[in-house]
């Protein structure tokens, strides 16, 4: 009942100003019973209206969705499920709680809403409250409350009606980190206890990274790669989803006879095994700052510079000039190399990218401030 399949969906919107924007471009998806799933992406890619098509707050531009073996929408036939026939449970971004209701009444409100009798209502709402670690704040109003307790408000109203799907719109947004983190193993926590499926929409990779059993990168409004945590970051589909998911140097660099230079007149190629079919030209050699080596014996790898060194929690980041270009290094404690002297450096695991045209950039840019 639990599994969600978008075919085809696409939505557009035409603007204030007459702008056409598809804001969601023919997604093809299935998310298995018991998933956690996550869409992730730069702000204006679409996340929020696909999941709010899931929802049915959107109608569909062309498409079908359905939840388990129910249409819900599906746009060829006005067959259009509302929200409160879905049986979902929601948490939005912002917290979403109401601030004249106390902690009881705020929980209580979908059951309400659906004049569940007055015995039952009670022992939902406490159980609801129980598995969220807000017995015993029944009377407080959400203003009493830190803000963690105030995002299990919305948790425990999101559970109280037992849905079979969560859907989870960035419910962590408003968190500071260290809250933020453990309130991730709280959503995982009622997650194994239930088992429902949830969509995660996040623009923040680790919590992405952390949460999900599967996940997918979009740009543009379309899906770039789908696929677990782990395939995503050790194999991306291409630049863009390199950049998203960690830390990255793109390293500009020139190809001349099949070698790889970083900079027009170097004459030391840099030792890389381009992919088959790479002609001569410009692209991009992809570095995690934590994956390249560094060292001040000579021939150990490619010649650079030592500009800056910063002291981190978990590593020392050192800034360092090759033929012109900066890029980031992370290395232990303990290897501190002094800032201004020359070193090697040897790029473990670098992946060769097509370099990206600027309209691309345009674009996206123009879809956050439409
Ligand atoms: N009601 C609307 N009318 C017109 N354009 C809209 C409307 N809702 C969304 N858009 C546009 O659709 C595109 C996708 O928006 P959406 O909110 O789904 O992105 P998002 O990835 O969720 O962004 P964020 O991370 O900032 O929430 C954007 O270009 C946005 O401006």
């Amino acid at each position: 009942m639990s599994r969600i399949t978008l075919k085809n969906v696409t939505k557009e919107f035409v603007t204030r100003g007459g702008h056409r924007v598809t804001a969601v471009d023919n997604f093809n998806l299935e998310i298995q019973e018991g998933e956690c799933f996550s869409f992730l992406g730069p702000s204006g890619c679409g996340k929020t209206t696909t999941l709010r098509m899931i929802a049915g707050f959107e109608d569909l531009t062309e498409g079908e969705i359905w939840l388990g073996d129910k249409p819900v929408s599906v746009k060829s036939k006005n067959l259009y499920v509302p929200p409160e026939e879905r049986g979902l449970g929601m948490v939005f971004q912002a917290f979403a709680v109401w601030p004249h209701l106390n902690v009881f009444e705020n929980v209580a409100f979908p059951l309400r809403v659906k004049k569940t009798p007055r015995d039952e209502l009670r022992e939902r709402v406490m159980t609801a409250l129980g598995h969220t670690d807000l017995q015993g704040a029944e009377k407080a109003y959400p203003s009493d409350l830190s803000g963690g307790q105030q995002q299990r408000i919305a948790l425990a109203r999101a559970i109280v009606t037992n849905p079979r799907v969560m859907l989870l719109d960035e419910p962590l947004s408003n968190l500071d980190p260290k809250l933020r983190e453990s309130m991730r193993f709280e959503i995982k926590a009622l997650q194994k206890k239930f088992n429902f499926t949830i969509i995660f929409v996040t623009h923040d990779q680790s919590e992405a990274m952390a949460l999900s059993d599967r996940m997918l990168v979009m740009d543009l409004g379309k899906i770039i790669q789908t696929g677990t945590p782990r395939e995503m970051y050790q194999d991306p589909a291409n630049k863009f989803v390199y950049g998203f998911l960690g830390l990255s140097n793109f390293l500009r660099v020139r190809v001349r006879d099949g070698r790889v230079f970083p900079a027009e007149g170097t004459i030391q190629p840099i030792p890389f095994e381009l992919p088959q079919g790479v002609s001569d030209g410009e692209g991009l050699l992809a570095s995690r700052p934590n994956e390249i080596g560094l060292s001040r014996t000579e021939g150990t790898g490619y010649p650079g510079r030592i500009e800056k060194r910063l002291y981190m929690t978990f590593c020392i980041e050192y800034h360092v000039n090759i033929a012109g270009q900066v890029i980031r290094v992370h290395t232990p404690h303990g290897n501190v190399l002094p800032e201004g002297c020359g070193c090697f450096v040897q790029f473990r695991n670098p992946r060769w990218y097509a370099g990206e045209s600027e309209q691309v950039e345009l674009e996206r840019i123009e879809r956050q401030v439409i």
